[in-house]
Parts: structure tokens; sequence; C-alpha cells
């Protein structure tokens, strides 16, 4: 495990039953990063999830947690995790306030430390003014932010977050979405979703998880470069002919959509689209679309997922 990896997760192993749910992966957790863990419904994150948090037991597998083995040292592991799980253990009919004291207590926060640490955990999650609300009147968005809340409470390294916009509006999304981002760089964040632009606005690194194994692990700026095509869409008022537009430097083939749309390929790493416009400009054509194409993180991730050459190790 290198120096600044926090968490270290060494051929992790689940089985029910007969079902290989986690099949052997290893990873890593830098500190102060924000790690997506996407994957489609029935993947395996939850159980993996699980398993780094201490509430599932693994078959087979070494998970440490700043140097600490989590199946030797349960208590000193958990100290430095906070859990959100897919379903967030909220009380309906307690206040933010008892809520959040409660689970203090349960963190075995001294009695003297409390109020400060709802007052940090309250600021951080934008619950200053919610205190004494309860918390079954709260909106989901609010809610939600109650369960990062009682995740941070103890100021853990790590903070594991399953599914956390699961069931909220757009704009609740939004504020999540923000709030995890700034959670990153304090603690290292665990992101866990089968949502990919979620990864994309929040994580700096993915991993994704395919029927129990690890199938990719990138940076969101590699994980965009898979997404890239040779090819633009170019929109053209009054188009020249084909051969007019095979002719400029750089274009190396042309279709057609329609009459006033062309989908032009070009080498990689060398886009015609300056080119395009310049032509356009000069010869009036009546340039109102050139934008590059891009595969859909869908594609990238079917690809991944379904064929052997597309695996590599994680
Ligand atoms: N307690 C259990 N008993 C039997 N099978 C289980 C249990 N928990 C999970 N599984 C199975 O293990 C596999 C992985 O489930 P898991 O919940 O980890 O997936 P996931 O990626 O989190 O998906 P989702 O987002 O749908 O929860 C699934 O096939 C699931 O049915």
């Amino acid at each position: 495990m290198s120096e600044a990896s926090l968490i270290g997760v060494e051929h992790l192993y689940r089985y029910f039953g007969t079902h290989c749910a986690v099949n052997g992966i290893s990873f890593e957790v830098r500190r102060g990063e924000v790690l997506g863990f996407l994957g489609p419904n029935g993947a395996g994150k939850s159980t993996t999830m699980r398993m780094l948090t201490g509430n599932l037991a693994p078959s087979a597998g070494r998970i440490t947690v700043g140097g600490i083995d989590l199946l030797e040292h349960p208590k000193r592991a958990k100290a430095a995790i906070g859990y959100l799980p897919e379903q967030p253990p909220l009380y309906r009919e307690l206040t933010v306030n008892e809520y959040l004291t409660y689970c203090a207590r349960l963190h075995r926060i001294e009695r003297a430390r409390i109020p400060a640490a709802l007052a940090a955990a309250k600021e951080r999650c934008g619950l200053t003014e919610s205190g004494d609300r309860l918390i079954g009147n709260l909106s989901k968005g609010y809610q939600q932010r109650v369960g990062i809340a009682q995740a941070i409470i103890h100021s853990p390294d790590v903070v594991v977050l399953d599914e956390p916009t699961v069931g909220l509006d757009p704009i609740q999304i939004r504020e999540i979405r923000a709030l995890i981002r700034e959670l990153g760089g304090e603690h290292s964040v665990i992101l866990s979703t089968h949502i990919l632009p979620e990864v994309q606005a929040t994580c700096d690194r993915v991993q994704i998880i395919h029927q129990g194994e690890l199938v990719v692990s990138d940076t969101i700026a590699g994980l965009e470069q898979r997404m890239q095509t040779s090819r633009l869409t170019i929109g053209l008022h009054r188009p020249p002919d084909i051969d007019t537009l095979r002719a400029i430097e750089g274009v190396r083939s042309v279709e057609a959509e329609g009459t006033d749309r062309f989908h032009i390929g070009h080498y990689p790493a060398e886009s015609p689209a300056e080119a395009l416009a310049l032509a356009a400009a000069r010869e009036n054509w009546g340039l109102y679309e050139l934008i590059p194409e891009r595969r859909s993180l869908e594609d990238v991730f079917v690809d991944l997922t379904t064929s052997e050459s597309g695996r590599e190790a994680a």
C-alpha cells in the first residue's frame, strides 16, 4: 500500500451462498480524494461498501484503514470511517439535534465535545437553522443532509456514501453533489453510485464494478478521454458540396445527415474544427453548429463490460 493511501483493499471476496457478489477486488483510496464506485444495480457496490465500513464480514480478503486492519481491530478502524448507507438510519420522530447527539454518543465523542461536533457537522451540511426540526418533517434532500451529518459527526478520515442522491429532485441532487465535493479534501470520500454523471460531477477518480469485479480504474480525465471520438458534427445553413468539405485539411470522411448537417471523420488528435470554422466564415456557409462527437459514458461502460479486451486490471 502506498504512503498516501488511507484505505487498502486486498483480494476482497463475498459470497452469498454460492453466489459471488464481490469477486476478488483490490484497490486503494488516497487521502483527500473523492473516489467514485460506479456500477449497475446488483454489481456489488453496496456489498463492498458494507464490508469497507465493517458492517458485513468478507468471505476472504483484507481491508486496512490508515494501516489498521479492519477485521483484527474493528473498533479502532471503524472510528476513522463515516457511513451513509443506501437506507439512512434516520429516526423520524427525533429532532435533528436529538438525532445527531445520539449519533455522537454512539461514536463515543466526549460529552463536553458534543455541542461543538454537532455545530460543525450541521454547518458543513447546511443544517445550522434546522436543529430543532423533526426529521420526519424535513424534505428528502434535508433528510439526506442529516444522513451525511451523522456520517461526519466524529470527523472521520473516510466518508462512505452509498447512492446518496437516489430519490432526490434535481435541485437537491445538485446541492448534495456540491456538498460531497466539499467533503473531499478534508475527508476522503467513497461515493457508490449507478449514475454516471454523478461521478463526473463529484469525483477525482472512478472505479467501475461489474458482476463483482473491478473492470476499470481511471481518473475522470481518463474516463473523458475514453468518451472522445474522431468525429465532429457540423451544421451549415448554406453548405457546399460534400467534395468541398472532404478537401478541407484534416477531414477523412464526410457523412451527410439531411441537407445541412454533416458528420466529419478525422485522425485522432488532429481535429479539423478550426479549418472548418475558417472555411465556413470565409465562404459564408452559415455555420450554426460545430461540436466534437462524444461517446456516451453508457457506451464506454457497455464496451468495458461486454468485451473481454476492454477489461483491464484495476
Ligand atoms: N444478503 C444477501 N443475500 C443474498 N444475496 C445478496 C445479499 N445482498 C446482496 N446480494 C446479491 O449480491 C449482488 C450484489 O448486490 P449489491 O447490493 O452489492 O449490488 P449493488 O451494486 O449495490 O446494487 P444496488 O444498487 O441495486 O443495491 C446482487 O446479486 C444481490 O442480489
